[in-house]
């Protein structure tokens, strides 16, 4: 149990951390004793981007973030290294352990000021920046605001101790201005804003350090937020058996649209093969057909011919995975189709067009949704909510057309709240794509080059977390293992790259996450 716990990806907001520490000074490790750990990581940090003896600058704020600037001052100036401490508050404003580091330093100190962080800066190769963590509630002000400019005009590296002073922990939000360190010691495990931008850009390299935080408190505690790796939902990636033939690895339907717009659900088609769905079909407008065929070759083309088209394409029990949306249209029959899809109870991806046409009439598609999730279950198989079968993919712009009410500006919670919403998965894209589900988990991602920023880029994703979800993968964990594969294939392809290229860049990274489960 310790052993896994310690490889699941769990981010824990600052509040998750205060009862983290708080768990663990009750067990018997005093509060002075965490912060003598974390002081001590930092000055080794800063040792390793010091390593000539240079000068140090340390500027300690007024809580324990300021307490751990303190021991490291300490105990960098014990191994030999030039090191000043400049002081944001009155001494006699400091308590408990930061107090005691304070009084334990023993070194000479000054108060924050314009001139001395001048002076401070006109000699020193590293800042460390303890003025705020965990703790910041408003906007920095005053003469940490003037440090931020300060700092950034002289261009000296910053070394952040638990995140940079003006970043919220939780969201990643700037409060105002933000120090922008090169490298940033956080402890025990990472917190959302180190993931979310922009706090990931004002991080720099993020590293964990361990400080004697036993996982025992993370049961008490039961993180439900994420970073988006491998650990996450690798039990459940699919690995064809021995004995495995096409069918028995899932059939992917794969609607697509009129001839002038057949390119993006051709990229999806591609990607879903790609994830591994063994049969993939995709169901076009009759008149499109030939320029389909002619561009497709292991997938079948079927036409949607006739009044009831869409019901016998839906009709094949071995389809395990539908996709609508990219180049679907914008039109009334999209809504009309996307229902008509839903209601068949399947695990189904909705993107693009089949978001952005019920932006009048939310309600219809998360009544549709809840139908499709609730759809195969005996009335009375219990009152809580069924497993979501259904995965939203929106970009901002689509997020804000379907949840005008809802806040992206704190993407971590704004997806949390779409997919309570309307009882789906809500793979809400962007450069740090969060994955939520209705249950509360939600994963962040880490692996997305900015390359990936491309068009057709959206198709290949959605076509990726129909291929796992045609291979019964459950809803959260077939999007996270789709956004984080896309991220990686984008990483693989390189700079450059065009969605077209993403197809074949998936091909390692199945490969690599195959060997990994067999190894
Ligand atoms: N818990 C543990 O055991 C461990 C914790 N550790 C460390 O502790 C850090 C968290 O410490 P923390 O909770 O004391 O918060 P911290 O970020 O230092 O600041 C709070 C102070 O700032 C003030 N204040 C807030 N905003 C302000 C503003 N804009 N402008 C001005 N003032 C502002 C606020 O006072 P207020 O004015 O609101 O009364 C309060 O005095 C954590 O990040 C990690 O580094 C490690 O040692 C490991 C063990
Ligand atoms: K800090």
């Amino acid at each position: 149990m310790q052993a896994n716990m310690d490889r699941i990806p769990y981010l824990l907001t600052p509040e998750e951390m205060g009862r983290a520490d708080e768990l663990t000074i009750y067990a018997g490790t005093p509060g002075s004793v965490l912060m003598e750990r974390a002081g001590g990581k930092v000055a080794a940090a800063a040792q390793q981007m010091v390593p000539d003896g240079g000068h140090i600058l340390i500027l300690c704020g007024p809580g324990n973030n300021g307490g751990d600037g303190f021991v490291a001052a300490r105990q960098l100036d014990g191994a030999g290294f030039d090191v000043s401490v400049l002081l944001l508050c009155d001494p006699a404003r400091l308590k408990g352990d930061a107090a005691q580091a304070f009084q334990n330093m023993q070194l000479p100190w000054s108060q924050l000021t314009e001139e001395s962080l001048s002076l401070g800066l006109g000699k020193a190769g590293l800042v460390i920046d303890a003025l705020f963590g965990a703790g910041l509630d408003r906007a920095l002000e005053g003469m940490a605001l003037k440090a931020v400019k300060m700092l950034r005009a002289s261009k000296t590296p910053v070394l952040a101790v638990d995140l940079p002073s003006g970043l919220n922990g939780a969201t990643g939000a700037a409060l105002g201005a933000v120090f922008e360190a090169v490298r940033t010691v956080t402890f025990y495990r990472r917190k959302p804003g180190h993931l979310l931008e922009p706090g990931r850009s004002y991080c720099g390299i993020v590293e964990v350090v361990d400080i004697g935080i036993r996982d025992d408190v993370l049961k008490d505690i039961n993180p439900k937020t994420f970073a988006n790796e491998p650990f996450l939902w690798a039990a459940v990636f699919p690995v064809p058996g021995r004995r495995a033939h096409k069918y028995s690895r899932g059939h992917a339907l794969v609607f697509g649209g009129q001839l002038q717009t057949t390119g993006a659900s051709r990229l999806s088609a591609m990607a879903a093969l790609r994830a591994g769905s063994g049969l993939v079909t995709m169901a076009v407008p009759p008149g499109a057909l030939s320029t389909y065929a002619a561009h497709l070759t292991a997938i079948m083309v079927r036409p949607l011919k006739g009044e009831d088209a869409l019901a016998r394409a839906l009709s094949d029990d071995r389809l395990s995975g539908c996709l609508i949306g990219p180049g679907y249209g914008t039109g009334s029959k999209t809504s009309v189709d996307v229902v008509s899809v839903l209601a068949q109870g399947r695990a189904t991806v909705l993107d693009a067009d089949a978001l952005t046409c019920f932006e009048a009439d939310t309600q219809r598609l998360f009544q549709a949704i809840s139908a499709c999730n609730t759809a195969g279950w005996a009335e009375n198989a219990g009152a809580t909510p069924k497993p979501a079968k259904v995965v939203l993919t929106p970009h901002e712009g689509e997020f804000k057309r379907l949840f005008p009410d809802l806040n992206v500006n704190n993407r971590l919670t704004a997806a949390r709240q779409a997919a309570q919403a309307s009882g789906a998965v809500v793979v809400l894209k962007g450069p740090d794509t969060v994955i939520a589900a209705p249950d509360g988990r939600a994963a962040i991602n880490g692996n997305a080059p900015p390359w990936l920023a491309t068009a057709g880029s959206g198709d290949v994703l959605a076509g990726l977390i129909t291929g796992f979800l045609a291979q019964s993968v459950p809803a959260f964990e077939a999007a996270a293992m789709g956004v984080w594969c896309h991220g990686e294939a984008g990483s693989i392809a390189g700079a450059g790259l065009i969605a077209e290229d993403l197809p074949a860049a998936v091909q390692p990274v199945i490969a690599g996450l195959v060997a990994e489960r067999a190894g």
